[in-house]
């Protein structure tokens, strides 16, 4: 396994955000983590990078207890901007370069191109749509065991989204890689998801294979999703 959770539970102040929670994501496959706002999605991954710590539970990495020093290999695309405005998109991979020893310039710039980026121009004279593709390039041209990614797909419009579901599947290293994309936004990675992973008000409420769900369910994603969420409100 490259990441475990066990019996994981996070609260901020008295609110409990993730409610013992145990998760396994093995490498080399995509996980999409879905689940409405306020479900516990960010707060998972923000566990994976060693952002912020359970209460009580396991996090570990490749084996690893989640410290800042295994958070180094975890590539991490966050909801926030994670840019310098007077900076151009060539001089960002510069910093990326500089501060992760794992960065590969050469795919920042193949990927730069390859999303229609210019390096010259300023991050502020750049759209909500490229500045979220400059977001991708930074993170996928990590070469780390594992990337996070964090609503990838928020505020950008379908010819976008359709470009980056592209380039992670060009990009991704799948003989090594973990990628766990959480989102709310089903549509657009249903065609590349190995696994999902439904998440509830702190809660795993499902966890299924993709391809076992399709062949011996005859089900998508969504509608899986939308009949495991319609169940347990009726619970709630
Ligand atoms: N820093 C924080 N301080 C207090 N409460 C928080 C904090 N971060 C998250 N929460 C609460 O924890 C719960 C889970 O939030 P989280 O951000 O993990 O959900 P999410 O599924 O990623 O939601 P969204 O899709 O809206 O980003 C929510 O009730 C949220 O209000």
């Amino acid at each position: 396994m490259s990441i475990e959770l066990n019996g994981v539970t996070k609260k901020y102040g008295k609110e409990k955000a993730l409610n013992n929670v145990t998760l396994h994501f093995e490498s080399g496959k995509i996980y999409g983590l879905l689940g409405p706002n306020g479900s516990g999605k960010s707060t998972t991954l923000k566990l994976i990078t060693g952002l912020v710590y359970p209460n009580s539970g396991t996090v570990s990495v490749l084996q690893e207890k989640v410290t800042r020093r295994i958070s180094k290999h975890v590539a991490y695309l966050t909801e926030l901007d994670m840019f310098y405005d007077s900076f151009t998109g060539g001089k960002m991979i510069d910093f990326y370069d500089s501060q992760f020893p794992d960065f590969d310039r050469e795919k920042a710039f193949q990927l730069l191109q390859e999303m229609e980026l210019s390096a010259d121009k300023k991050i502020k004279q750049l759209s909500k749509g490229n500045r979220g593709r400059l977001k991708l390039v930074l993170t996928l041209a990590r070469d780390v065991p594992v990337v996070l990614l964090d609503e990838p797909f928020s505020g950008l419009d379908p010819m976008v989204r359709d470009s980056i579901v592209k380039s992670l599947l060009a990009y991704i290293n799948f003989e090594k890689q973990t990628v766990i994309i959480a989102t709310h936004e089903i549509d657009e990675i249903e065609p590349i998801m190995d696994e999902v992973v439904a998440i509830y008000n702190g809660d795993i409420i499902g966890h299924k294979n993709v391809e076992t769900l399709r062949e011996e369910q005859g089900l998508s994603v969504l509608d899986w999703f939308k009949s495991t969420m319609a169940n347990k409100r009726k619970e709630v």
